[in-house]
């Protein structure tokens, strides 16, 4: 398998086994480049775990990937200079400022020195931040908090973005405040790739793959596993259409 221009991740046959656990089995699926791409599965089903592999910092048992069109195998480090990754915890030091944690990501991510200053300025005014630059992060509100650990995994310029379970423990508003943000980003070319329990959010994707217990149970558009899933429902949800298929119960009327 060789990675093609449009794809952003192909994955074939993936696998991650703890021992004699199976945590990934075999998955195969590809994310375009620019895409909002969904992630979806209950806890344990091995959404972190495949995460892990495709930011090159978990070795999979079997199977191949590629990401911005490295191989996730023998490339790790190169994935890694190709990806932002933002955590549901959203990894900032709450004792530092924004600036400052912007500061410690621009060494983290390698960027050269020479472009710190224009990196700086162009983060804090994408994340709306330079008024409270020099404020401690944990009195930031956490959408604000969002933004900055957002804008901190794009110090980079990555071409693919992994967000997981970003929006936990938001409010609604903040939410669909950090969904234009996502959607402009991908306006912009950058791919998103992203994990959420909220159903709801999960329609802004343009692409779903589900997974149950380490395997893909569905991989369309929102609209189309609805519509797949739940027949003769015309007014099912993405969230009716997520409980059949992990239930295994079909999306029969009740
Ligand atoms: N290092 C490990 N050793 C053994 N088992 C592991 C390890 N990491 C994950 N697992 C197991 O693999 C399975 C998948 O875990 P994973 O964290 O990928 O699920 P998830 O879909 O991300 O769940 P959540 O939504 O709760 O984050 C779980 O049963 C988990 O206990």
């Amino acid at each position: 398998m060789t990675p093609s221009n449009d794809k952003a991740i192909l994955v074939r046959n993936l696998e991650k086994r703890f021992g004699s656990f199976v945590a990934v089995d075999r998955i195969s699926f590809e994310v375009r480049k620019g895409e909002i791409f969904g992630f979806l599965g209950p806890n344990g089903s091995g959404k972190s775990t495949t995460i892990r592999m495709l930011c090159g910092i978990l070795t999979p048992t079997a199977g191949e990937g590629y990401v911005a069109g490295h191989d996730i195998v023998s490339q790790p480090e190169t994935v890694k200079q190709a990806i932002g990754y933002m955590s549901q915890r959203f990894s900032l030091y709450e004792d530092l400022t924004p600036y400052e944690n912007i500061r410690f990501y621009l060494g983290v991510y390698n960027v050269s020195p020479d472009k710190w200053k224009e990196r700086m300025a162009w983060v804090l005014e994408l994340t709306r931040l330079k008024e409270v630059r020099n404020a401690l992060t944990r009195t930031l509100p956490p959408g604000w908090r969002q933004r900055l650990a957002l804008g901190c995994a794009l110090l980079h310029a990555p071409e693919i973005l992994f967000l997981d379970e970003p929006t936990s423990g938001v409010d609604p508003i903040t939410r669909r405040h950090f969904w234009d943000f996502i959607r402009q980003l991908a306006g912009e070319g950058i791919t998103i790739f992203i994990t959420t329990h909220y159903m709801d959010e999960a329609r802004y994707c343009e692409k779903i793959v589900m997974l149950n217990e380490g395997r893909i149970v569905a991989a369309d558009s929102p609209e189309n596993i609805i519509r797949t899933i739940c027949p003769e429902r015309p007014e099912a949800t993405l969230d009716d259409a997520f409980v059949a298929l992990m239930t295994g119960k079909k999306g029969k009327p009740s």
